[in-house]
């Protein structure tokens, strides 16, 4: 099995990144500019409430005197008031800074994917993308929101308190601040190292989550392979690690938070030692040494915040990197800017400009491959008239798909040309090319929804009178009547609440619905019934009548009609004409349907005799 591996990220800050990201932040300047006066508002309030206190003991306590007392009690109220507002205030605005940059970010990102050609969803996993659009985009939302909030309200009120102490007593402030500058090193370092334990739980966590994926997916066949204690051994491992890792960054934060814990008694414990002196001395007033106290183990708690912002920041950097990676990834299969102009895309197609298609299609010394040096077409030359109906028979990897896929140009030639009515399919937008191709695949997949929905798909203006005409076409309007709820049953996720004969079915009234001059089906080898396989096989020659065609034909009574039947064989075709004019010639596709036939024949002997 072949990992995918993931690219290191760079972790020093990264300048244009931050700028590109801060433009998802533009949409939101109101909030951004909010946000920024509120969190100065609540820090430079957090810096006054001390100074009220200051006042209290000083005018009140010691001078046992009332005087004042009710306008003390009014302001101090009134900053109650407004910082409950500034909260309130804070948490909507950072909110909608939040949730508006993941949501842009998402939308941009799921845009792409919907634009990437199939080769990147060859070689990148569902789970690595899936990671990338949720929790990546959710750091990111959560650090540009909150680490602004944490960062804004940290400066004020360490500026504040910095500025307030000085004033009033030079050498007091620096004694009682001498141990931030230690503070700031050791929660660097701790944060760093706690950060790091952090995102290799992470690493591994994503591991373990595709390891869930795997599993419960796999679960049927894990069970028929009795496999399940290998698995459970190798689960084991992959969370041992985790566990271990996990310990690893608890252990940094039990060491790092009786250290910080320790420097905050130091520092206040400096500031009682000299302002309790200073008391004595009279050279300032008890209430001041009380707000020194105070805002000596205030001002650590910004200092130990933006340590770790600092790591957010650097962390959000590698999900940002990741994610922009996603966005960039540019699709393999683009239309020419000349034909965009001409023709459209698929959100602005220019249909009035989209030429009548009638289905000859050539494929022109065509060579393909996957991957570097792996030819699976080489000089690969076709020519199929409008209207004709072709099967594909081969053994497995013979170049089946491939031929198909490079048809609907889900990959395009390596060299060589595919003609569609005597032109180059490139010359030719994708959407034009995808709106007149009618493709059902051998494992077909419905959407979550509706049976009516799922049909619906094939051409979104469709009428219900429509939907239900094409679902009779293709035999599938009784079945669907005897669901509990008829075209309104819901399918479940994938369609798993239906077999897949009738999926098969409804993807075939979903494709004919769109009327498509080309159909390409790849047969499903699945067993199905007798009875679905008959009702399959009337839809299909329907479905086919009048279209060019292309099957990938697994039971051979299904192309006995064709008008070609071509036999694939690495990538080449060995043998080409209908039914009748191969088995004349008794080569390869000779063998395979009397092979298959004598087995039919066998199943159905015994089927008779009850053997
Ligand atoms: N996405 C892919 N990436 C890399 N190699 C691929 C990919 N798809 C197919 N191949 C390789 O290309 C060759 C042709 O495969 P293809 O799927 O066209 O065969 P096929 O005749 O359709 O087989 P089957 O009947 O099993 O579906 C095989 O060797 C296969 O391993």
């Amino acid at each position: 099995m072949t990992t995918f591996q993931e690219q290191e990220y760079s972790k020093k800050i990264d300048l244009n990144l931050w700028r590109r990201l801060f433009k998802y932040v533009i949409p939101y300047k109101k909030n951004l500019i909010r946000l920024t006066m509120v969190m100065v508002a609540v820090g430079g309030i957090d810096v006054i409430f001390p100074l009220m206190t200051r006042y209290a003991i000083d005018n009140f306590v010691l001078k046992g005197s009332f005087q004042g007392l009710w306008i003390f009690a009014a302001v101090y109220g009134l900053l109650v008031l407004a910082q409950a507002t500034n909260v309130k205030l804070l948490a909507l605005n950072a909110g909608s800074i939040e949730t508006g940059v993941v949501y842009d970010i998402r939308r941009e990102g799921f845009d792409n994917l919907q634009q990437l050609s199939f080769s990147y969803y060859d070689r990148t996993p569902v789970g690595w993308m899936m990671a990338r659009m949720t929790s990546d985009v959710q750091r990111i939302g959560d650090t540009i929101a909150w680490g602004l909030v944490d960062m804004v309200w940290g400066f004020t009120m360490m500026v504040g308190i910095a500025v307030v102490m000085l004033t009033i007593n030079v050498k007091l402030a620096l004694i009682s601040l001498s141990v931030v500058p230690l503070l700031a090193i050791v929660s660097v370092y701790f944060q760093q190292k706690i950060l790091k334990a952090h995102r290799k739980v992470r690493k591994i966590n994503s591991r373990i989550t595709g390891a869930f994926n795997e599993g419960i997916m796999g679960a049927k066949t894990t069970k028929t392979l009795v496999r399940e204690k290998e698995n459970l051994m190798e689960f084991k491992e992959l969370t041992l690690d985790m566990f271990n890792s996990s310990v690893k960054a608890a252990i940094y934060s039990a060491v790092y938070l009786p250290l910080v814990v320790t420097l905050g008694s130091i520092g206040t414990g400096l500031a009682m030692w000299y302002g309790g002196k200073a008391v004595m001395l009279e050279s300032i007033s008890y209430g001041t040494l009380v707000l020194f106290i105070s805002y000596t183990i205030q001002f650590f708690e910004p200092v130990r915040d933006l340590a770790r912002i600092f790591s957010e920041f650097q962390s959000a950097q590698a999900s940002a990197e990741r994610i922009m990676s996603l966005i960039d990834t540019k699709p393999e299969i683009t239309d020419t800017p000349e034909v965009l102009e001409k023709y459209g895309d698929v959100f602005q197609p220019k249909k009035e400009n989209w030429p009548e298609i009638k289905g000859n299609i050539t494929f022109k010394n065509v060579s393909f491959s996957y991957k570097d040096g792996e030819k699976v077409l080489e000089n690969f030359n076709l020519d199929v008239k409008a209207g004709q109906s072709i099967a594909l028979v081969g053994e497995t990897g013979s170049g089946k798909s491939t031929i198909v896929n490079l048809l609907c140009r889900f990959y395009e030639p390596v060299s060589g040309e595919i003609l569609i009515d005597g032109v180059n399919y490139k010359e030719r937008s994708q959407a034009w090319l995808q709106s007149n191709l009618g493709y059902v695949l051998q494992t077909p997949h419905l959407f979550s929804g509706t049976v009516k929905d799922n049909i619906r798909y094939g051409r979104l203006d469709a009428s219900n009178e429509d939907i239900i005409n094409a679902a009779k076409m293709v035999n599938a309007h009784d079945f669907i009547m005897k669901l509990e709820n008829g075209y309104d049953t819901e399918v479940g996720e994938g369609g798993s609440r239906l077999s897949t004969g009738e999926k098969q079915l409804i993807s075939f009234a979903r494709a004919i619905l769109a009327d498509p001059r080309i159909f390409v089906l790849d047969e499903a080898t699945s067993s199905v019934d007798t009875e679905t396989e008959k009702i399959i096989q009337d839809a299909i020659q329907k479905v086919l009548k009048g279209r060019t065609s292309f099957i990938i034909a697994h039971r051979l009574s299904t192309i006995r009609s064709a008008d070609r039947i071509l036999v694939i064989s690495d990538g080449k075709i060995i043998e080409d004409g209908n039914h009748a004019k191969l088995m004349r010639e008794k080569g390869y596709y000779y063998k395979l349907y009397t092979n298959q036939f004598m087995e039919e024949q066998e199943k159905e002997i015994l089927g008779k005799t009850n053997i």
